[in-house]
């Protein structure tokens, strides 16, 4: 028996192809959801249910990729049905972060900023670079880009990459510090911040630089991707790892096996 994946935000971008991805991995389509009061119009073939709570009656796990406003609910109803949940939106606050940990000891989550296996990669190296280059000589900046309608900033990718340097220099990027958005009169850059810079325009996919500034040297890492297809084939991925797993807050890291 294929596994039924069930898919919040059907009609978005990521939603449309994660039910391509979903097929072409052997999966069954339980359905999606759409945005409530949304007349956007889903995939051909794919059963739109009512609310979340049927998506996930319907649902062996449930994908979602849709806005940040949506994923505690969607937490809580994992929690609620023990249905495991792949989580891929950006854009989560504290708050919200704190209730998709609090519902993973209820129920199996794989929360990751980014399901691209390239950029788990990269993170794991930022963490080592970090360790290595001493925060009192090496500024760490990182700058995205993204396409124009992207709704939050920085990305999930570059707080990830933060937090990743940070946890490389034994801290955390709260402890640490973000300096954002900067603009008119702002003062000396701080020593062990971490800087961030987000670029919008056009259609771009999603684009990360990670730059460890020195006073003689300038070391960067930088990853591209050219078609979000990637994301979506290692949520999928993700989804049918996470079926018949215990409770318990995952990352894309564990997926792959580089936990
Ligand atoms: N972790 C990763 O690897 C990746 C994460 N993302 C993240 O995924 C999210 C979605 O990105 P993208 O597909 O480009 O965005 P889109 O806006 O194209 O898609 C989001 C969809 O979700 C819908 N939606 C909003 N709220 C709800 C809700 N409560 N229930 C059901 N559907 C809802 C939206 O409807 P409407 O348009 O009507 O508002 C829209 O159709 C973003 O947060 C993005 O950053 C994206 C790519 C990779
Ligand atoms: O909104 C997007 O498109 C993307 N969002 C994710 C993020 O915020 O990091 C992942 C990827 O960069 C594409």
């Amino acid at each position: 028996m294929s596994v039924r994946i069930g898919i919040a935000g059907i009609a978005g971008r990521m939603g449309r192809l994660l039910a391509e991805e979903a097929v072409a991995a052997g999966a069954t389509l339980a359905g999606g959801t759409l945005r409530p009061g949304s007349a956007a119009a889903p995939p051909p073939g794919v059963p739109v249910l009512p609310d979340a709570a049927a998506l996930f009656a319907a649902s062996e796990v449930v994908i979602d990729f849709t806005h940040a406003s949506a994923a505690a609910a969607h937490a809580a109803l994992a929690a609620r049905t023990g249905r495991p949940l792949v989580l891929g939106t950006s854009g989560l606050s504290p708050v919200d972060e704190a209730a998709v940990a609090e519902a993973a000891r209820r129920a199996p989550i794989c929360y990751a900023a980014n399901f691209a296996p390239g950029v788990n990669l990269v993170l794991a190296i930022a963490e080592r670079m970090a360790a290595a280059l001493p925060a009192e000589q090496y500024d760490a900046e990182i700058v995205e880009m993204h396409h124009r309608q992207k709704v939050d900033a920085p990305s999930g990718t570059a707080i990830a990459l933060g937090r990743a340097v940070a946890r490389g220099r034994g801290t955390t990027l709260e402890a640490a510090g973000r300096e954002s958005g900067r603009d008119g009169h702002t003062g000396a850059r701080k020593t062990g911040a971490i800087g961030f810079a987000a670029l919008r325009g056009g259609q771009v996919v999603g684009e990360h630089t990670l730059l460890f500034a020195g006073a003689s040297e300038h070391i960067a890492l930088t990853h591209r991707s050219f078609d979000r297809r990637v994301y979506a084939t290692g949520a999928v991925r993700a989804a049918l790892w996470l079926v018949g797993r215990p409770p318990g807050l995952y990352g894309m890291k564990d997926v792959l096996g580089m936990g």
